[in-house]
């Protein structure tokens, strides 16, 4: 089963994750992320810092999803592992429209495309939302942000994951990031461990 975890920056997906991995121990899943997992992240993040145009930063992003699903996702759930991804495919959908636009006549679907025939769709999508203020006041000095850390480019980009939600409610959970960090992570363990439940009862396709 994939689970992935979306959300604008500071919205709380590390701190959620880090409590995970100690509720979800017994289950005993693969946690992973986008981008970090394989050594084209690390290109992903020099191309961040060093503001490189934006299709070659989204097809880095694409690559990174393609190495990223061959040597983690896949193998892992070929296995039957539970895995949960710190950002996935979404985050191409919701981010990189907004530093497409001008570029592209239509960056949504360019990316789709891209991602099409080869990209593994997640079982279930939580999607940690909170007003953009809180979100930035979580991050700290501006100087210190990267690029994405704004509240112009946040705004478009949370209005962005918010038409994906609405357009696909049977996989994505919307989750209100405003609630204490121990009660997001305890209903999202509690969602997580239901769906296994019930996926182990299901054969895979
Ligand atoms: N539910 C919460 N209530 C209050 N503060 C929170 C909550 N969740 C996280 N925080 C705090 O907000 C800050 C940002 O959280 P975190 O680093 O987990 O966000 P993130 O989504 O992983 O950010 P990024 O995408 O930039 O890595 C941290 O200081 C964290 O302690
Ligand atoms: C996967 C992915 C990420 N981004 C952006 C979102 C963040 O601002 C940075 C780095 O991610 P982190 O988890 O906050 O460290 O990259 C993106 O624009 N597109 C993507 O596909």
């Amino acid at each position: 089963m994939l689970i992935t975890i979306e959300g604008i920056d500071g919205s709380g997906k590390s701190t959620l994750l880090a409590r995970l991995r100690e509720l979800l121990a017994d289950l005993d899943p693969l946690f992973t992320r986008e981008p970090g997992a394989t050594w084209v992240g690390e290109s992903v993040r020099r191309a961040i810092a060093e503001r490189m145009d934006p299709i070659t930063e989204a097809l880095l992003f694409c690559a990174d999803h393609a190495a990223h699903i061959d040597t983690v996702i896949r193998p892992a759930l070929d296995e039957g592992r539970l895995v949960i991804s710190d950002r996935y495919a979404d985050s191409r959908f919701a981010y990189q429209p907004v530093v497409l636009d001008g570029v592209l006549p239509d960056p949504l679907s360019w990316l789709r495309r891209i991602h099409e025939g080869w990209s593994i769709r997640p079982d279930r999508t939580f999607l940690l939302v909170l007003p953009v203020e809180d979100a930035v006041s979580r991050l700290g000095p501006e100087k210190k942000r990267e690029y994405f850390e704004n509240a112009a480019i946040l705004e478009q980009v949370q209005e962005n994951y918010l038409n994906l939600a609405a357009a696909d409610p049977l996989r994505f959970v919307v989750v209100d990031a405003l609630l204490p960090k121990e009660e997001v992570a305890r209903f999202i363990a509690g969602e997580i461990r239901a769906g296994a439940r019930s996926s182990r009862r299901r054969p895979r396709a």
